[in-house]
């Protein structure tokens, strides 16, 4: 299990990350040419079983074990009127997940996956990002660190969700931070707030900005100040898969936007990630272009919670399908091409 004993040791794992295996992702793509199948006629799902094989190390990747894990945090920033929600409702959530009456229950078990349920401190939000850091170190690491526990050696894949009322402001910050641009250009209706609301968050980044950005030096630094506990786990999560090799489907806006500080120090952070959607939320196109991902599916989700990851793992089950189960033009007595 990997465990961050310092920042420090957060910094270090980040700047040196491990890459895939050049050997099986070629073992694959030889696989894939030998299928009984026009060159390339599975577009994507071609590219998926590559990425899989490399991180996975092996020629025929798997889709068996594959872990859902939501994070959930309480926000001080959701004293400012930022939610279409009271605060209230992410443990009220946290006790649905557990039992089993939310979607990512249901859609995590309809991808094969298994849940794991992550409650950071709910009965003590955040500080309220306008006015002071969000967290204290020590309790960024330990976020950080439920985060990392999250992520297995052996996992196929992973899936990483949230549930936090008022998150998506300090994930608009973190993105505001990590790539410029103003704050309106990074805040959305989020659960579904009104104009107003809207205005409110977008007062509530620059005041955040304003507050902590020149301090923001490095990746833990700006989860500490700009993030939340749930954000700052989620964070844990893919960079404790990347040192594991295993690869990881972010799902939405908040999900995306937990990556933007560690991109920010090291790029390379989202080799081992596919991004599940395009979410609703306004921001989320945008941050998809500065992490240089394309959405494997656009149907319009905006709920968090891993939901959208859990749809597009379906997805990555077809590509090892048929990666792994079809015949070859040799097998099958096929023609190849002229
Ligand atoms: O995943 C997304 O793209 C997404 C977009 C908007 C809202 N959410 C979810 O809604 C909550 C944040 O919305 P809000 O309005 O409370 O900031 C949080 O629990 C997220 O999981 C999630
Ligand atoms: C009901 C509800 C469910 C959620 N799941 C993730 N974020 C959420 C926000 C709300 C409000």
């Amino acid at each position: 299990m990997i465990r961050f004993v310092d920042r420090a040791a957060f910094a270090a794992a980040l700047a040196e990350l491990p890459a895939p295996d050049a050997g099986a992702a070629a073992a694959a793509a030889e696989r894939q040419r030998v299928l009984t199948k026009p060159a390339g006629s599975l577009g994507r799902l071609e590219e998926i079983a590559l990425f899989m094989a490399g991180w996975q190390r092996r020629e025929r990747p798997r889709a068996e074990r594959i872990r859902a894990a939501i994070f959930a945090g309480n926000h001080g920033v959701a004293a400012r009127g930022v939610s279409a929600f009271p605060a209230g409702v992410t443990a009220q959530m946290v006790a649905n997940f557990r039992h089993g009456g939310a979607a990512i229950n249901a859609l995590a078990q309809a991808c094969g996956a298994e849940l794991a349920v992550v409650a950071l401190d709910l009965e003590r939000p955040t500080g309220d990002i306008c006015a002071e850091a969000a967290m204290s170190e020590a309790d960024c690491l330990s976020a950080i660190n439920a985060g990392a526990a999250a992520a297995e050696e052996g996992l196929d894949l992973l899936l990483p969700g949230e549930m936090g009322i008022a998150n998506s402001t300090p994930a608009a910050a973190l993105c505001a931070q990590a790539f410029g641009g103003a704050a309106a250009h990074w805040v959305g209706r989020g659960t579904g707030v009104d104009g107003e609301g809207l205005a409110r968050k977008a007062d509530a980044v620059s005041l955040a900005l304003a507050l902590h950005g020149a301090h923001c030096a490095d990746a833990f630094e700006t989860l500490r100040r700009l993030g939340g506990r749930e954000i700052a786990a989620l964070a844990g999560a893919v960079l404790a898969a990347r040192m594991l090799r295993v690869p990881v489907m972010l799902d939405g806006f908040i999900g995306c936007a937990a990556v933007a500080p560690l991109a920010k120090d090291n790029p390379a952070i989202v080799d081992h990630c596919m991004a599940a959607h395009m979410s609703a939320e306004a921001g989320h196109e945008r941050l998809l272009a500065a992490l240089a991902l394309e959405p494997l599916l656009r149907l319009d989700m905006r709920l968090g919670e891993g939901s959208g990851a859990a749809v597009a793992a379906q997805i990555v089950r077809s590509a090892l399908a048929a990666h792994g189960g079809m015949a070859s033009f040799a097998e099958a007595a096929v023609a190849g091409a002229l």
